[in-house]
């Protein structure tokens, strides 16, 4: 708890009507990275404006959220002139592109136009030292994810972009990643598992082999205790169709995810969206307490409350891509009040300079109506006046009342807002330090932190492996997650239902047809092992297509992020898949008695054998095409045109397929799987021909004559030696080994991280 008005120091930060008329010295952070990152931080900023003393507010924790990061681990985020296009897939050049294809299908000489592309980020620069807090802001859609994702190398393919971030002026490497925390927009987590259980597999599988199984569960619990989430912590996470946390609990679940590396990084995707004012300070909060302790911290923040904005560093503010002002986050007013735009009184600020960004405040200064118009020709005189030096404007040449009669003058005229720049950011707060971390051209060494390459050379224990557990780590706790992620899954009470009653109905329809050793038990017997393994084949694919899509966003996070390495994810989830294999022996067992198929222990052991091998192969194809596509709805259009096909050719329905396409069989797991049921069903069998009847007694019924080998039982579709070897379960293991490899190779190419294309 904290009294409002007791925390007198912190006066510098907090905004009041002199806000827009004195310009506050601002340099706590700076003072607190002199101070080896270390600042005295508050953990509520009161504000001067409010001195009740018999009013509080409980902002949440005062424990040390995390220890410190070591010097050598601190990282000083820069990122020097990034710009980002993204491709305008429907503008009026893309038709070009069309046309021009086809002409060149004609033989004609087209004109070949480039694709267009859309800029989303245009020259923007900026650092973020340990100890700071950085908030990017500015209206939806200007870019602010896009930054925060190329800051944490994890742009998307899709984008183009010069520039790149920096830390400790070096580029960043998969094992440096592992110090950098990137926390989503979107909350990705396994959705039955408790809080506990997130924490706990993310901390086993993240935390170094170094750390000890009893350190590691400490680091979980302490993470849980300091982000408020014990009364919920034995609680599933829960989505769409189960209820679990709560929203705000969620955001903290992600928070504690990137927490548990104790990362010298955190860049955070709008952390306090859909959290209640309370909720999103103690976050905010708590961000500041990990700054102080040498991390630098960068987040999007959509619509801070003005307690909230008070207690950040600095500020980026980005309007449809261009930076509007970069600098502490105290003088953004004053700044724009500099250039004419006014905060009313009583409002807040952040909401104001989000106003300003989105062209909804107009100056009062001029006679010009677009207030964007006025900024982009206070930049571009200003650009003018104050050239660049190594690329970037020295502060120490500017003077502020010069500034601001060069910048009313200039904004008489009109300019387009195309044209703008970001150059309004250097004009305000570039300091010694913030160009020296943007020269890529200067030495390494820097006041805090060490260069990657030190990081890279440091001993194991200091920088780590490039992935945190061993890899038998790795196998055994993600093939637990997998089990517990899917308990509510394959092995719920829906799937026993669903096999016993389709069993027991099917067993009711073919009741002891298969009974005898005639051609027409033979004939009903054909039928019913081929509904059982297309019934189980054709579950077990379709279930198999959503495995991958639907884990998909959550395996990107989780490899972009260096939790583990793929073939260890996919052995564990294969092998979690086993005891699941077994839940349709429940369907066999009822059908085959209940049919009054062959009644020998080998028959029905043998049986079991080709139809789980079936099945597995099914759902390998089905993994393999739900991996390849990594869409649910394309996946099953692919899968039921592939499994129609692989039916017809099966050898039951088409018994004369025509040559020319009857190869098709060969692909087709269905036929080999057919055989391998006849064989075991007929194998040393005799088959009698009763004209339609079916006496127990065959051999001594009148009548009845014995079917000779390639008679009858070609046209029963049997094989035409059913004594032979079984040939197709090794086709039948080939198919599976190939599939099982392939869907390896494309959950490798489809969760490889995504790199932009550099102009
Ligand atoms: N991969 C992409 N393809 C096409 N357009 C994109 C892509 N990524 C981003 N954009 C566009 O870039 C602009 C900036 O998007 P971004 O998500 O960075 O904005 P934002 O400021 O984070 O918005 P919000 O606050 O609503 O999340 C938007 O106009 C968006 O449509």
């Amino acid at each position: 708890m904290v009294k409002l008005g007791e925390v007198g120091d912190d006066a510098a930060r907090v905004p009041s009507s002199a806000f827009f008329v004195e310009h506050a010295a601002p340099a706590e952070a700076a003072a607190g990275i002199a101070n080896g990152g270390h600042q005295a931080r508050p953990h509520m900023l009161a504000g001067d404006f409010l001195k009740d003393e018999h009013i509080t507010i409980d902002v949440g924790t005062h424990e040390q959220l995390m220890e410190d990061v070591p010097h050598e681990k601190r990282l000083t985020l820069g990122f020097p002139h990034i710009s980002a296009w993204v491709p305008d897939l429907f503008g009026p050049e893309e038709a070009n592109a069309f046309t021009n294809a086809l002409k060149r299908l004609k033989g004609s000489k087209a004109k070949e136009q480039k694709p267009k592309e859309r800029q989303i980020l245009c020259d923007i620069s900026g650092t973020c030292h340990p100890g700071e807090v950085l908030a990017l802001m500015g209206p939806s859609g200007s870019g602010k994810t896009t930054l925060l994702s190329i800051l944490g190398g994890r742009a998307p393919s899709a984008l183009t972009m010069t520039g790149q971030p920096m830390f400790n002026q070096q580029k960043l490497t998969k094992r440096a990643k592992r110090q950098v925390g990137f926390v989503l927009q979107d909350d990705l987590l396994y959705e039955t598992l408790t809080v506990y259980e997130t924490l706990y597999f993310a901390a086993m599988l993240r935390l170094p082999s170094a750390m000890s199984t009893e350190q590691k569960t400490q680091r979980v619990d302490h993470v849980i205790r300091t982000l408020g989430l014990d009364k919920c912590k034995d609680t599933i996470v829960g989505g769409f169709f189960q209820r679990g946390i709560s929203g705000g609990e969620r955001k903290r679940v992600s928070v504690g995810h990137e927490l548990l590396i104790n990362p010298s990084v955190i860049l955070l995707d709008e952390p306090t969206s859909g959290l209640d004012s309370t909720t999103a300070m103690n976050l905010v909060t708590s961000l500041c307490q990990l700054a102080a302790g040498g991390r630098a911290v960068v987040t999007t923040i959509h619509q801070p409350s003005s307690r909230l904005y008070q207690q950040l560093d600095k500020l980026l503010l980005l309007s449809e891509g261009h930076c509007m002002y970069y600098g502490r986050a105290n003088l953004a007013a004053h700044w724009f009040f500099t250039l004419g735009f006014t905060c009313p009184y009583g409002v807040n600020v952040a909401d104001f300079i989000l106003d300003v960004a989105s062209g909804a405040v107009t100056s009062s200064k001029l006679e010009v109506d677009a207030a964007a118009n006025h900024l982009i020709a206070c930049s571009e005189r200003y650009a003018k006046a104050y050239p660049k030096e190594d690329g970037y404007r020295r502060p120490e040449t500017l003077n502020e009342d010069k500034l601001g009669s060069d910048l009313w003058s200039a904004a008489r005229s009109r300019k387009s807002i195309a044209s703008a720049e970001s150059v309004l950011m250097a004009t305000v707060d570039l300091d010694e330090q913030d160009r020296r971390v943007m020269s890529s051209s200067e030495a390494s060494s820097s006041s805090e932190g060490c260069s990657i390459d030190e990081l890279k050379r440091a001993p194991k224990a200091a920088a780590g492996s490039r992935w945190g557990a061993s890899y038998s780590t790795q196998l055994h706790i993600l093939f637990i997650r997998a089990i517990k992620t899917r308990r509510f899954d394959s092995m719920s009470s829906q799937d026993f239902f669903q096999f016993i009653v389709v069993g027991v109905l099917t067993g009711l329809f073919w009741w002891q047809q298969g009974r005898g050793d005639t051609v027409y038990s033979a004939q009903n017997s054909n039928g019913l092992l081929f509904f059982e393994m297309l019934f189980l084949a054709f579950r077990a694919m379709f279930v198999a297509l959503f495995t991958f899509p639907s884990e998909y966003k959550m395996m990107l996070k989780e490899r972009a992020s260096g939790m583990y390495r793929l073939s260890a994810f996919y052995f564990a989830r294969s092998a979690s898949d086993l005891p699941f294999e077994a839940t349709p022996s429940i369907f066999i067992f009822i059908i085959y008695f209940m049919g009054g198929l062959r009644l020998t222990p080998a028959a029905f052991f043998c049986n079991w054998f080709a139809t789980v091998l079936v099945t597995l192969v099914a759902q390998s194809l089905g993994l393999l095409i739900g991996a390849t596509v990594m869409n649910a709805k394309t996946a099953q259009t692919v899968t039921a045109v592939i499994m129609l096909t692989m039916m017809l050719v099966g050898g039951f329905y088409v018994t004369s397929i025509p040559v020319w396409i009857a190869w098709l069989k060969y692909l087709s797991f269905v036929y080999y799987g057919y055989d391998l049921l006849l064989k075991v069903e007929y194998k040393g069998r005799t088959l009698w021909d009763c004209a339609g009847s079916n006496p127990s007694d065959p051999a001594n019924h009148p009548g009845c004559t014995v079917v000779p080998p390639g008679g009858l039982q070609a046209k029963l579709h049997l094989p035409e030696n059913t004594e032979q070897w079984p040939w197709e379960a090794v086709v039948l293991i080939g198919w599976l080994i190939f599939f099982r490899y392939m869907v390896y190779i494309a959950l490798r190419y489809k969760t490889a991280a995504p790199e932009a294309k550099h102009h």
